[in-house]
């Protein structure tokens, strides 16, 4: 079987990256530093991080539109820093990049566009049509073939951009906020289409996106970026049910719902509630959340359980969630289901609601 982890596709070491002050006197911009990263063939890999970051930054190094101050930057095994322009040129067709306002060409059709890296590259014309056509077709825009960019949706104008960033074959596909200028529904369209690409074609693909949920829903693991430094990274599940710094806390609050609804934790105030019970919050990951753990508390443990809310949710098909819970019965009994509970892989958080 393919193992995805032993070959890095792209590895970033010890990037910095700085931007002269905005005037003579001020200080430099320290917009990355320390940017270790390594990706691996076929992966799907996201970057977050609040605005000023370093995302854009950090993308436009994996191709050296921006050219890092220091560190190397090695994609397919070549270190895109130490090349002379003209080798640059060609490695960069090994790198495709799409972008929020699809930056298509007005006065060419979508064949045109999506023919235009080609004709640059000086790739004979019959050859442009037998590898642009199918393109169209897998993109799903053959019948839009002669229209132009103005006659196009949002969604069909990136499937364009799509289009033309495959049409030199690249290993490497950047997107940068791809998705963050459509509606809800084309953006799954485009995540369908991009993970479809990624397993046909065992694209790489990196994702720069302020949208949690796209990360949610496409990508294999994430990077946090804060003040220009990676101060988390893993698998997207990991990270987004266990996040460990407050700012990737901040980022997935609201697409992962760990907050409890306003005006729950007021009726949970309610003195009647909290006399000889406690109320306690259990998160689940994986495995843990198909356990029949509530008859077992009931059962093993002698307690009342009632159940004041619940949400379950799913990374990418790996189910996880929270139940608040009014535990009630003997302190020492209830003690010790939240040991079990514990043991049991459960994380538990007893909620004060004096
Ligand atoms: N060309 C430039 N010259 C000077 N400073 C720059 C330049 N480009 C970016 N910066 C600065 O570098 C830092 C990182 O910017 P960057 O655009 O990479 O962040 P970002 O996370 O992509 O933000 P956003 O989500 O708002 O696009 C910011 O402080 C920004 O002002």
């Amino acid at each position: 079987m393919e193992n995805l982890q032993t070959a890095p596709m792209i590895a970033l070491n010890a990037i910095a990256k700085r931007y002269p002050g905005p005037s003579r006197d001020s200080a430099v911009v320290e917009a990355l530093s320390n940017i270790d990263l390594t990706i691996a063939e076929g992966e799907i890999f996201g970057i977050i991080g609040k605005s000023g970051a370093g995302k854009s930054t950090l993308i436009r190094c994996i191709n050296l539109l921006e050219r890092p101050s220091a560190g190397q930057v090695v994609v397919a095994g070549r270190d895109l820093t130490s090349l002379s322009d003209a080798e640059l040129r060609a490695a960069r067709r090994e790198i495709g990049m799409i972008f929020q306002h699809f930056n298509l060409l007005a006065n060419r059709t979508v064949f045109a566009n999506v023919a235009l890296p080609l004709e640059l590259a000086g790739v004979p014309r019959a050859e442009i049509a037998a590898r642009v056509d199918p393109l169209l077709e897998l993109v799903g825009l053959a019948a839009q073939r002669d229209r132009y960019p103005s006659q196009l949706s949002g969604g069909q104008k990136q499937r364009v951009g799509i289009a033309r960033a495959l049409a030199s074959r690249p290993k490497v596909l950047l997107c940068d906020e791809a998705t963050s200028a459509l509606d809800p529904e084309t953006t799954r369209s485009i995540l369908a289409l991009l993970r479809d690409i990624n397993r046909r074609l065992k694209l790489t693909i990196v994702v720069i996106t302020h949208e949690m949920q796209v990360i949610k829903d496409l990508c294999d693991r994430v990077a946090v970026l804060d003040h220009g430094r990676i101060v988390e990274s893993g698998r997207v599940f990991e990270v987004f049910t266990s996040p460990t710094q407050p700012m990737t806390k901040t980022l997935i609050a609201d697409v992962i719902g760990h907050e409890l609804p306003e005006g729950l934790l007021e009726r949970l105030a309610q003195p009647h509630l909290q006399k000889g019970g406690q109320v306690v919050r259990l998160f689940f990951t994986g495995a843990s959340a198909d356990a029949p753990l509530m008859s077992a508390l009931t059962r093993q443990f002698g307690l009342d359980v009632n159940i004041l809310h619940g949400q379950i949710d799913e990374i990418q098909g790996e189910p996880f969630g929270s139940l608040l819970v009014l535990l009630e019965g003997d302190v020492a009994n209830r003690q010790d289901a939240l040991t079990w509970l514990d043991q049991q892989g459960i994380r538990t958080e007893v909620v004060n609601v004096a």
